[in-house]
């Protein structure tokens, strides 16, 4: 029995899965790590600890399965974006700790950059927007702030990584130093229309390009590591949302995922078309095999389950996410509770680094069922507000009204049903819910030969469950508006 690898470095954990030769997950391990939080807004990783944890569940998936090095086919890798990572390329070693995605430090910095007019230029070029969310804007942070790493950077000592970069560069003892296309359309440096690092952008933020990986095609040849006991190659690599639009099967234009995790990221194929947003959703990169790029409008929500976390861990009103579906059913139907989980500002379509959370609509009456309801809401009214400015932004006769969903929180039932009333969408739900690991695998397991083609790997996505919208327009409307009007009141709080 041959198997493919798929490691899925995420942000609270690291998972490693194997797939066997139907492309059926066998055996997994799992790690979660820890989480800094240095000052207000920061949020960082020790670099090490990303890469320990990915080792050890490498070997314990191989382990649990008996499994060794030569029957593995190849490993794919897929990673949170835009955390960010220096290191020396001599000793291998951190200059700092890694900064997530989710850190908020460079707030200024980007304001600053905002003041002076280079949003449409950094725009038209990445895709992106100028907010502390993406890589470059941190790297210009580490530069500037630890002690002699802007005269090494230039000099050529240090190498900056986005998370699939710094594991190859320590899975391949140094001789690697890449990364993918989806990963660069994550650091505002890259870009995306021309295939290329943009020099402009690199000096307005005084980066050496020497800092910079090579990049390569999601479906190359990336290296190969003896970690796990014998020679693998790594032939797979894409950012974890990228990488869940492919195991969703969105190969054609028009179709859309949108994966409930920590937060939810919405990926749009756009095909060929880099679409330029009228409405602060990003242009990125689906995936690129074989030199040919597919782009996608991404929506970006930072705050879905961890607004289940929050009612578990900050109110202790639960102590199981699960429990959250009765609640939501048994909440009283007479108030209209609603909870903006801005607790790290809002992301798309808003982009408000400075809002906070609130809860508008409370009574004498309100209690945990309430406020359970008002949270797992958050995440359709959120969903909609990405769909509004998608459907703005695109064709709206060809973009599908279907929803395909995945992460820990499309296992809510209540929540999906909500998600396709409020969103007036059908909302199906896979069999399989482990798409970014299935992307990845599917891909590294295409270039070992031993999976299908595209088309063919579409036809085995399966439905588990198909949720119709059944609220009516009247309702919808007068819900939507409620909430539209409940994050102006936090915009700017
Ligand atoms: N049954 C459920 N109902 C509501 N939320 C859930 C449920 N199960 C999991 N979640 C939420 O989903 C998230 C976990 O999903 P997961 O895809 O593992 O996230 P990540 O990869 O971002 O860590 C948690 O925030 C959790 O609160
Ligand atoms: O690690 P996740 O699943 O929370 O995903 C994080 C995203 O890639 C951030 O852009």
């Amino acid at each position: 029995m041959r198997y493919v690898l798929a490691l899925d470095q995420g942000t609270t954990s690291t998972r490693a899965i194997l797939f066997d030769e139907d492309l059926r997950p066998v055996f997994s391990a799992q790690e979660e790590f820890e989480q800094h939080f240095p000052h207000s807004g920061w949020v960082e990783h020790e670099a090490d600890d990303l890469w320990q944890t990915s080792l050890r569940t490498m070997r314990g998936a191989m382990e649990k399965g008996g499994v060794t090095a030569g029957d593995v086919a190849a490993i794919g890798i897929t990673n949170q974006r835009e955390t960010t990572v220096i290191w020396d390329r001599a000793t291998g070693k951190p200059i700092h700790r890694a900064i997530v995605w989710q850190d908020r430090r460079t707030a200024e910095v980007c304001e600053a950059l905002k003041e002076a007019g280079h949003e449409p230029m950094v725009t038209e070029r990445t895709g992106l927007l100028l907010d502390p969310y993406f890589s470059g804007t941190k790297v210009k942070w580490l530069l500037d702030n630890v002690e002699g790493a802007q005269a090494r950077a230039e000099a050529g000592e240090l190498a900056f990584g986005t998370i699939d970069s710094w594991l190859i560069w320590n899975m391949t003892g140094g001789k690697a130093h890449v990364c993918d296309a989806t990963n660069a359309a994550r650091t505002l440096l890259y870009n995306i229309r021309r295939g290329e690092w943009d020099a402009e952008i690199c000096a307005l933020l005084d980066i050496p390009m020497t800092l910079l990986p090579e990049v390569k095609d999601c479906d190359a040849e990336f290296g190969s590591t003896d970690v796990l006991g014998g020679e693998t190659p790594i032939l797979g690599v894409a950012g974890d949302q990228q990488a869940a639009t492919v195991g969703q099967a969105c190969f054609e234009p028009g179709m859309l995922k949108s994966t409930y995790g920590t937060g939810c990221f919405a990926l749009l194929n756009t095909g060929d078309t880099l679409v330029q947003s009228q409405n602060r959703l990003l242009g990125t990169i689906a995936y690129q095999f074989g030199g040919k790029v597919t782009y996608a409008l991404e929506g970006s929500i930072f705050i879905a389950g961890a607004a289940v976390q929050w009612l578990r861990d900050g109110m202790g009103m639960i102590e199981d996410a699960k429990e959250t579906q009765a609640m939501a059913e048994a909440a009283d139907e007479g108030q209209n509770v609603i909870l903006v989980p801005a607790f790290t500002g809002l992301g798309a379509p808003h982009w408000s680094p400075n809002s906070r959370g609130a809860i508008f609509g409370l009574t004498r009456n309100t209690g945990p069922k309430e406020l359970a309801r008002a949270a797992l809401q958050s995440v359709g009214y959120q969903t909609r507000d990405l769909i509004e400015a998608m459907r703005n932004d695109w064709d709206t006769r060809a973009l599908g009204t279907v929803l395909r969903v995945d992460g820990g929180m499309a296992f809510s039932d209540w929540t999906m049903q909500f998600l396709a009333d409020i969103c007036g969408a059908q909302v199906d739900r896979p069999e399989v819910l482990e798409t970014t690991a299935l992307g990845v695998a599917w891909i590294a397991g295409k270039g070992a030969g031993i999976y299908p083609d595209a088309e063919e790997f579409a036809k085995g996505w399966a439905l588990d469950r198909r949720f119709e919208p059944a609220m009516g327009k009247a309702e919808r409307s007068a819900l939507y508006q409620g909430w539209s009007r409940a994050v102006k009141g936090t915009l700017g709080y």
